[in-house]
């Protein structure tokens, strides 16, 4: 079974207008909500490809029940834990073609809240795959991604991770199956500064090689990807076209490569995947379907390193 865990979702409230005019009145031209946060992002991009996959972590409040009700009604199992205080509500902005986030406060994570959610993975068996995703409500340690990491291996579960920061740098020591961050989280990593393939290459090298991390994709907007790991070093070309709203691509790239990575255990093929599933994502007005996936895989050139 493939299991995501959002530690922190959110409604996402994408408000559109042509212009945004900060300290007057701005009334948006169109709106809408819908249940967020990275984990659950691959859920619904993993359920758009046909994987059935169990949505895990914390909700709470209205804002929470939004969640639950909107990933029951589109058909993806979930089985979060309540809190008492609400999710979180992230603004999603359009505005003369530039995109901007306003993520909103985590609720806080009481500790019996903290152990219940542990005892669900704590149930989980050797085969499963889990999806890591997103921030960690503050109230958590910044170490429990690197905790149920290790954890999840010792029950021969497969790991995979994409948050940033120092809940990444921690989780990396434990050598999780994937992670993807994109490449200005791989520059804050290491502390340093990415300027150009070779630099992606190297840092990523050391991940795969030093951190045992199996699949390393390091995504690049529109400079597409480039994928480290046991299939070898290779760039990847994103097709080309109109972002018309990129929230949610590298979500659409993680629910990507899992995608393919399962059917065809090919690097090569998933990393193809992950990039047009970004990509498509970020050509759409909301998360990508597998038609436009697949229409635009041509457009992906792979140059072997
Ligand atoms: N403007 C774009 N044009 C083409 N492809 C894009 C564009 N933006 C994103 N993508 C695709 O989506 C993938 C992931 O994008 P990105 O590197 O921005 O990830 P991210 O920073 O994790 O994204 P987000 O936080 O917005 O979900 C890229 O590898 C690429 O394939
Ligand atoms: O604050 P985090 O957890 O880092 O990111 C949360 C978020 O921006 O990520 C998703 C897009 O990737 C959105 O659905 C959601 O609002």
């Amino acid at each position: 079974m493939i299991y995501t865990v959002t530690l922190n979702p959110a409604i996402d409230y994408v408000v559109s207008l042509e212009a945004f005019h900060p300290g007057e009145v701005n009334r948006s031209q169109s709106d809408y909500k819908e249940a967020g946060g990275k984990g659950i992002n691959v859920s619904r991009v993993l359920d758009r490809f046909g994987v059935q996959s169990t949505a895990l972590g914390f909700v709470g409040g209205f804002t929470g029940k939004f969640i639950t009700d909107y990933l029951t009604e589109i058909e993806i199992e979930h089985d979060f834990v309540s809190l008492k205080q609400d999710t979180r509500i992230n603004v999603k902005l359009k505005a003369a073609s530039e995109e901007s986030e306003v993520n909103g406060v985590s609720p806080t994570i009481e500790e019996d809240e903290y152990q219940a959610f542990l005892l669900k993975l704590e149930q989980l068996k050797k085969g499963d795959i889990v999806i890591l995703a997103g921030s960690l409500p503050s109230s958590l340690s910044i170490n429990v991604y690197q905790e149920m990491v290790a954890m999840l291996k010792q029950q021969d579960v497969i790991a995979i991770l994409d948050t940033s920061g120092a809940p990444l740098a921690e989780a990396i020591n434990a050598s999780p199956s994937f992670i993807k961050p994109n490449h200005h989280e791989l520059a804050e990593l290491f502390d340093t500064e990415v300027k150009d393939d070779q630099d992606v290459i190297r840092l990523a090298k050391q991940l795969h090689q030093e951190q045992q991390i199996d699949h390393v994709l390091v995504s690049m907007a529109k400079a597409g990807a480039i994928y480290v790991g046991v299939g070898g070093v290779m760039k990847l070309s994103a097709p080309k076209g109109t972002a018309v709203h990129s929230v949610g691509a590298g979500d659409s790239a993680v629910a990507g490569f899992i995608y393919s990575w399962q059917t065809s255990e090919n690097a090569e093929e998933a990393a193809k995947y992950a990039v047009a599933a970004g990509s498509a994502t970020a050509f759409s007005k909301t998360l990508c379907t597998k038609e436009e996936v697949e229409a635009l895989l041509p457009q992906v050139n792979v140059t072997h390193i």
